[in-house]
């Protein structure tokens, strides 16, 4: 199967603290790969230097036969890599359809500049962004919710807005960190449900999850990071059964989930 996603001994230092270390690991297209681990096992600064956020202490990360080790954020966007936060990034005065339609202007070749020139095809874009909003707003099931502001909406509806602004970049890979953290079961029975409805559009899925229901139940291959490097990588039954990845992350934890 083709790789979408590949890093080379990737490694990422804080002045002294080395969060990533040696890194090297493949995504295969089409597929929903978690990376899981301990709290600060570089988990979200893996994901930082993959999207460009953090630019790698030395390494190389390609997506697809694209090196993108030292591309900035907007430039891997436009690749066609989204990604979700941990902690949402959204404009919380705004309203859902303004946050949504702010990620899709992002991809939009059209600035400030360029409506003083042509505002006509500005207006264009505009009409093309509100469009693909109100689809991507039906989508997440959140059209009725269009015009509330973000900050009176309960946190899974907030979580849901960030998953639509990332998905109105177009993005052929997405990454989420951590989606389930902070759903109740009923908000997350439904992310899970969008996140699956998202992998059927062709788009391929990458998670930070510490949830391993929901990690075993919706991913094909699964990487442990602990101290920063990668201790283990296989599939759901692999993982939840290697004595290194029970030791230093899993314990007796998902067996108690599934009791
Ligand atoms: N910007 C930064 N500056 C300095 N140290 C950082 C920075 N970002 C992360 N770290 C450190 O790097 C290490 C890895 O952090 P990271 O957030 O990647 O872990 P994580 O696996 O995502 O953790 P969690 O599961 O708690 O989100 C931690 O020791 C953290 O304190």
């Amino acid at each position: 199967m083709k790789t979408i996603l590949r890093t080379e001994n990737v490694v990422k230092n804080f002045s002294g603290l080395v969060a990533v270390r040696d890194l090297s690991f493949e995504m295969a297209e089409r597929n929903i790969h978690a990376l899981i681990g301990p709290n600060g096992s570089g988990k979200t600064t893996t994901i930082n230097m993959i999207t460009g956020a953090f630019p790698v202490t030395s390494g190389r990360i390609f997506y697809g036969d694209t090196e993108i080790s030292t591309m900035p954020t907007h430039q891997i966007a436009r690749l066609g890599i989204g990604r979700t936060f941990q902690n949402l990034k959204l404009f919380t005065s705004m309203t859902v359809m303004e946050n949504l339609m702010v990620g899709g202007h992002q991809m939009m070749p059209s600035g400030i500049l360029r409506f003083l020139i042509d505002p006509a095809t500005s207006r264009k874009e505009e009409k093309q962004v509100e469009e693909k909003a109100k689809q991507v707003l039906d989508f997440i099931g959140m059209y009725d919710l269009k015009d509330e502001k973000v900050s009176s909406l309960p946190y899974g509806r907030q979580k849901m807005t960030e998953l639509g602004r990332a998905l109105m970049m177009d993005p052929k890979l997405l990454f989420l960190d951590e989606p389930a953290a902070g759903l109740n079961p009923s908000e997350r029975v439904e992310f899970v449900n969008i996140m699956l409805k998202t992998f059927d559009l062709g788009i391929d899925l990458f998670l930070i999850e510490h949830n391993m229901d929901v990690v075993m139940n919706i991913c094909s291959r699964i990487t442990v990071l602990n101290f920063g490097a990668k201790i283990a990588e296989g599939t759901p039954d692999e993982i939840k059964n290697n004595d290194e990845v029970i030791k230093a992350y899993l314990g007796n934890r998902y067996q108690s989930e599934k009791a």
